[in-house]
């Protein structure tokens, strides 16, 4: 062992490092226990206090809000143990911000093909671009994805590149379908590093409950009321509208329009399936469209085949609520709102229009497709109440199977109505996109450029008044 290094600036640094980590330690057993007494605030005011402790940037990129639970509760984790976590989402991360922390952790989706999330666009245009010297900076990176999608974890994967080529170390934990077994591995590892960034692993071990910090959201037993049929005769799927009610004696758990309802199915506990919730907890029923998928044999889907046909009115199933907060209506809650999707994707959108007709706002314009105005005009007696009595303010549908009359589909009518689209971004509307991504999602997308230009849109993204549920 040479004395250069026993004197280098590293080891001196990681010698005072483990100083101040055992303080922080000794401080830590007192606080957590104060902490366990407390409502553990997930708020970054967390963040602001407490100084002397260590600090680590939680970063997250999130489409449907996986990611972005698994950051909170990470924060959440960190916060328990006496360190200062700062909560964001990446596209909030500065170049100062990374300078300033020594350790950051990074909880970041995929989605599209190989894309970041919608709202992770200007961290990808702005600051993975940039050079950055982080020499001493430790990051932690989990890539959330599904190994079905070519580009699997791309986006995890560019950042981890990222922080290496900016000197920092970093590992990186790839995360197939939010599969349980790595999720606690890499919460185990994480536990692990807690402590070293508290001050050493010969400390004590984590208490039992800190173990466990990434709990599945608590989940209710509701039973099904009713399922109606929406689309008889249809060419397509059957595709069912479900109505849950809350068993005697209980509630249902609590929900925003834009969230999703996480459904175990008898059969397949292990992977939990999410759908869009049409109603909103006014109206004292959680409400869901099911369509029915059948397999290329011919035989129902796992998961549709037994929410439309296996399991019968007045049976009773675990849900739980999925926060959805890049398709909640956020700050768009009072502007007039274009609407516009297809097939299922009318559920997410339903909870918008009810949502907003509670706090009486009309100023809303759903733009629809569907197949047959004969076979598939969905909930077409609720939507017309709903033009009469002015709490939809314009309703356009596209049908793509209409007899001799030419296919048209919603982006064709974004298209078509480009001058009124343009009045309502003008007047300060925002945009809320749900059905299937391919197809509608990607072709609503394109008019969309077309009809408010690359930047309007880009704008639009950022700001967030362009919002995206298709899958
Ligand atoms: C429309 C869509 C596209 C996706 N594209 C990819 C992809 O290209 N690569 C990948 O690894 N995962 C992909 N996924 C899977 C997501 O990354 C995965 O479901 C993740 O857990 C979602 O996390 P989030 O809720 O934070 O967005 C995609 C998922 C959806 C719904």
């Amino acid at each position: 062992m040479s004395l250069e290094w026993i004197l280098s600036p590293q080891r001196i640094a990681g010698a005072a490092t483990l100083v101040v980590g055992y303080a922080a330690l000794c401080a830590r057993v007192a606080w957590v226990s104060r902490r366990k007494r407390l409502d553990l605030s997930h708020g970054n005011e967390e963040a602001a206090g407490h100084s002397q402790w260590p600090a680590v940037l939680v970063c997250y990129a999130s489409q449907t809000g996986q990611a972005e639970g698994i950051a909170r509760e990470a924060a959440g984790m960190l916060r328990a143990s006496g360190m200062r976590a700062t909560l964001m989402p990446v596209d909030a991360v500065g170049a100062d911000m990374l300078r300033s922390h020594e350790r950051s952790l990074w909880v970041l989706s995929t989605t599209g093909e190989g894309d970041a999330p919608d709202h992770a666009l200007p961290f990808v245009q702005a600051l993975l671009p940039k050079s950055l010297s982080l020499p001493n900076h430790q990051s932690q990176v989990l890539a959330l994805g599904d190994r079905e999608y070519r580009e699997f974890c791309a986006f995890g994967e560019q950042v981890h590149r990222w922080l290496e080529a900016q000197g920092a170390s970093s590992e990186l934990t790839r995360v197939d379908n939010m599969d349980r077994d790595t999720l606690r591995a890499w919460q185990a590892r994480m536990n692990e590093r807690k402590l070293e960034w508290l001050g050493g692993t010969d400390s004590q071990p984590p208490a039992p409950d800190e173990e466990e910090w990434l709990l599945p959201p608590a989940t209710t037993l509701v039973r099904l009321e009713r399922r109606t049929l929406l689309n008889p005769g249809s060419q397509g799927g059957p595709l069912y509208q479900l109505d849950w009610v809350a068993e005697p004696g209980r509630e249902l758990p609590h929900w925003e329009s834009g969230d999703l309802a996480s459904l175990r199915i008898p059969a397949d506990p292990a992977h939990p399936r999410d759908y869009s919730i049409a109603s909103i907890p006014q109206d004292n029923v959680l409400q869901m469209l099911v369509r029915l998928s059948v397999r290329e044999d011919g035989t129902p889907g796992m998961a549709s085949g037994w929410l439309c046909g296996g399991i019968r009115e007045g049976d009773s199933l675990e849900v739980s609520v999925r926060r959805h907060s890049s398709f909640r209506l956020g700050d768009s809650a009072g502007r007039p709102l274009i609407l516009i999707g297809n097939g299922s994707g009318l559920a997410g959108l339903l909870g918008h229009v009810r949502a907003r007709i509670a706090r009486q706002q009309g100023d809303q314009w759903l733009i629809f497709g569907e197949r047959s105005p004969v076979h598939d005009a969905l909930l077409d007696q609720q939507l017309q109440d709903w033009l009469q009595s002015g709490q939809l303010a314009r309703l356009d549908r596209a049908w793509s199977r209409d007899g001799d009359n030419p296919r048209l589909y919603v982006q064709d009518v974004v298209l078509e109505q480009a001058d009124a689209i343009r009045a309502w971004i003008a007047r300060g509307a925002a945009i809320f996109v749900c059905g299937s991504l391919q197809g509608m999602g990607q072709g609503v997308h394109k008019a969309l450029r077309q009809v408010l230009g690359e930047e309007a849109l880009h704008e639009l993204v950022q700001s967030g008044r362009y919002r995206r549920d298709v899958y």
